[in-house]
């Protein structure tokens, strides 16, 4: 008997403190609940736990989705609001006035993105070395040392890869199109098979393989950088909701091997280019120069190499991707590009970098895409230095280190306010006589690459490279959309860059 007491009184001890730290901890996750009402910006009710996007916990919903809502149904009556993230604050902001200031005007005081502090540096010296987890002289250092990778010049040197990682797709297109069992391509998978040989033969001077049917470890490498392993979301999600966490515990994003694998990769690449004595205007020799200058070790170029591979090849890939769903849908357009490519490129010869470039209608395509299916699902800005902004209707609030700033920058491509009929596919509301993308621009309604000094940065290889893909495959095959394709198909709830999915492909040469 008094052995029963014993135990049951211990259980019911352990219940009253399992009791107790709920409940404190249900008030930690209230506490801060008038952040934004105390600065005198509105906020709309939130759920304990999960704040105002309960989809990034419960895994159901793309925070975009769930971005996209609350801007539509705040919008038309505030600037912007303060929401929760789990207990972390937001300041959502609407209005694409004051999204400029923060971006361009303000960036002194709006440095870092969602990642600055959060990565390890050592146990994840890929990502860790990436400009985008950097604020301040480092995140300047590392862009002015990559920044001369882009210039135009460089850009053109590239349109040779182009050709013959093109003629590599267009025999895999003819190959597989005719096999018994074939059900379409995979949009997505197609054009990452593109991006990825394009981009790993201007960096690396490899071929991944990609198009011949054996298995491509660079391929299922870039791939695993891009999917978030259960310990970066596990941590993501303790972060939102214990923000002091990141000063004693930072995050591995790179999947383990992924280190040795791209270093080695990268050491050997130059390896063989140096041996070879071949001088090239490709990024392979830009980042030897940067290895003689010793202005950076080898670590630093691997990562350079990697987030180069993995920036460049996703989102350009989403981008083409999207462009062929959309022409495989609207048919007369399609005609019509194929139209304008066959007129000004009429021979094998003509089809040249400076000719795809001058591409009006393409031109017009490739942003309408962007628009419609921009690969960033939103912008997001990390307070580092004190500010209180003048905002709309004459407020002042007041930012302090730590505060996030998101810019849903789907939602206000596709406001009605500065698109019309913003869901339909209309290259032509670009077109040169209607001002052309950069009345939008100007406007400060449309941003694909960003605004500010952390304007991406290579946003001229992404039109590059995507404009070849598109025109290439335009000229040579009629496209159409597999019966397989489910439209509209929502974007999946964990997805870094976002694009179209479920759509597959269908190509008839001509
Ligand atoms: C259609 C293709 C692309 C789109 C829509 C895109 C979009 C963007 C956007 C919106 C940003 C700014 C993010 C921010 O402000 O927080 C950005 C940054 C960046 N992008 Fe791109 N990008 C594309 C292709 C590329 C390619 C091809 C590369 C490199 C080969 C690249 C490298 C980068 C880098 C390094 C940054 C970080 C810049 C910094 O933090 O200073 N992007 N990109």
């Amino acid at each position: 008997m008094w052995f029963c007491e014993g135990i049951c009184g211990t259980l019911s001890n352990i219940l009253l403190i399992i009791a107790v730290i709920l409940a404190l901890h249900y008030v930690y996750l209230l506490s801060n609940r008038n952040y934004w009402i105390n600065r005198g910006v509105f906020s709309p009710n939130s759920g304990a736990l999960f704040g105002n996007l309960p989809g990034q916990v419960n895994g159901k919903r793309h925070i975009m989705y769930e971005l996209d809502e609350l801007y539509k149904k705040y919008k038309s009556s505030h600037a912007y609001i303060g929401i929760f993230n789990f207990r972390s604050p937001r300041f959502l902001v609407f209005d694409p006035e004051v999204a400029k200031d923060i971006l361009v005007k303000y960036f002194k005081n709006f440095q870092g993105t969602e990642l600055y502090g959060k990565i390890d540096e050592k146990s994840d010296p890929l990502l860790g070395g990436h400009m985008f987890v950097h604020i301040g002289e480092k995140w300047k250092n590392t862009r002015q040392s990559i920044s001369p990778a882009f210039t135009n010049l460089r850009i053109k040197a590239t349109h040779p890869i182009y050709v013959n990682v093109y003629e590599k797709m267009k025999n895999f297109i003819k190959n597989e199109g005719t096999k018994k069992n074939f059900s379409g391509f995979d949009a997505k998978d197609l054009c990452a098979r593109f991006t990825l040989s394009v981009v790993s033969n201007s960096i690396y001077n490899v071929d991944p393989k990609v198009f011949d049917g054996s298995e491509s470890e660079i391929l299922a490498r870039a791939q695993s950088f891009l999917t978030p392993s259960k310990k970066f979301m596990i941590f993501s999600i303790l972060y939102s909701i214990y923000p002091f966490l990141t000063k004693y515990f930072k995050m591995t994003f790179t999947q383990p091997g992924s280190e040795k694998f791209f270093l080695n990769l990268m050491m050997d690449s130059m390896r063989q280019r140096e041996a070879s004595g071949i001088k090239n205007l490709d990024y392979l020799e830009y980042l030897i120069g940067l290895k003689h200058r010793k202005e950076i070790d080898d670590l630093g170029i691997a990562s350079h190499g990697a987030s180069f591979l993995i920036d460049g090849y996703d989102t350009s890939s989403n981008a083409i991707a999207a462009a062929l769903y959309e022409l495989a849908r609207n048919k007369k357009i399609q005609s019509k590009l194929r139209e304008e490519i066959k007129s000004k490129m009429p021979n094998d010869e003509d089809f040249t970098y400076d000719n795809i470039m001058a591409l009006d209608y393409l031109d017009q395509i490739w942003h309408e895409t962007l628009r419609c299916h921009n690969p960033g699902s939103y912008l997001a800005r990390l307070c580092t230095d004190p500010i209180t902004l003048n905002l709309p209707k004459e407020k002042k609030v007041h930012f302090i280190p730590g505060d996030v700033v998101y810019i849903p920058v789907q939602s206000i491509f596709k406001d009605p306010e500065y698109f019309n009929n913003p869901l339909k596919f209309s290259p032509e509301r670009f077109a040169p006589e209607n001002g052309g993308v950069k009345a939008f621009m100007d406007r400060g309604v449309f941003f694909p690459f960003g605004l500010g000094p952390r304007i991406c940065i290579g946003n001229r290889f992404a039109l590059a490279q995507g404009k070849f893909g598109i025109a290439a495959l335009i000229r040579d095959f009629e496209v159409s959309l597999n019966p397989k394709t489910v439209e509209d198909s929502e974007i999946h709830p964990q997805a870094i860059i976002v694009g179209v999915t479920n759509c597959f492909l269908e190509f008839k040469e001509i």
